[in-house]
């Protein structure tokens, strides 16, 4: 079954006196336990499709379905609960709380779920997704004392916490060095490879692309181009062919 499926999405904006389509009729399904880079240029969609995708807006019309859920049938509470449950967000800007703890930091999205904090269980959980991406040795530091790096890892540790259906990452190395940047891409590579996990991420960086089994390209809303095994040159090569259209 997919883990993500998307069928004739649209969404529609009203901009200056007149509708732009930021995803105009996009459909796509992925598999469990595969990695997709989504693609495009600066206002092309990315953003839109991942919200859209991850039930953080609401298309104008299409379906969207994490695993059998239909996302459209889903009220506000129901879209709130599926978020916390059953997608990890990795973002940019990393969204830790400095007044917790890196340990606390994972187990937020159960602790938010209704779990309590002084749950054995909590604490093993989040250990156990810490000591998978290096970082169980500093469980009860504070986020501010760990580079943006380590924090990069923590916000991963904190998307596999819930064992999700689909993680959504938003340009997870945009902010990072090459070296940092391979470190967290090889945490997604092995979410997926050991553990089965199912990765959307949007990025701009062809090195991050090649990582990932599969290319989208979006231009002016549309999935214009896909590619499998992503390499580097072919990947650059698309996005400068989408600049020329
Ligand atoms: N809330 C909004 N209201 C009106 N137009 C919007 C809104 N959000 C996005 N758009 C428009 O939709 C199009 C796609 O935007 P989107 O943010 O999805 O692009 P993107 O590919 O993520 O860009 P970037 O790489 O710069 O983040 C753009 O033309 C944008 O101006």
């Amino acid at each position: 079954m997919a883990a993500l499926a998307l069928e004739s999405v649209t969404r529609r904006y009203r901009r200056g006196g007149r509708d732009v389509n930021a995803l105009d009729d996009v459909s796509l399904t992925l598999r469990r336990g595969r990695f997709l880079a989504v693609m495009g240029r600066s206002g092309s969609g990315k953003t839109t499709f991942l919200q859209c995708a991850a039930g953080l807006d609401r298309p104008t019309s299409g379906t969207v379905r994490i695993g059998e859920t239909d996302l459209s049938r889903l009220g506000e509470a129901g879209l709130t609960r599926l978020r916390r449950d059953r997608i990890g967000f990795v973002f940019q800007a990393l969204n830790l709380v400095p007044s917790l703890t890196v340990a606390e930091n994972t187990a937020l999205p159960l602790l938010l779920g209704g779990d309590r904090p002084e749950d054995p269980a909590v604490r093993e959980r989040a250990l156990a997704v810490l000591s998978a991406v290096g970082l169980a040795d500093r469980a009860d530091d504070s986020p501010l004392t760990l580079s943006g790096g380590q924090q990069q890892r923590v916000a991963i540790a904190r998307a596999l916490v819930t064992d999700p259906a689909v993680i959504f990452a938003d340009e997870p190395t945009g902010a990072l060095d090459p070296v940092t940047a391979r470190d967290v891409l090889t945490l997604l590579r092995d979410a997926v490879d050991r553990e089965g996990h199912t990765v959307v991420m949007v990025t701009h960086d062809p090195v991050a692309a090649s990582w990932t089994d599969e290319a989208v390209f979006i231009e002016a809303g549309r999935i214009v181009n896909r590619m499998d095994r992503p390499e580097p040159d072919a990947v650059a090569r698309t996005l400068a062919a989408l600049g020329e259209r």
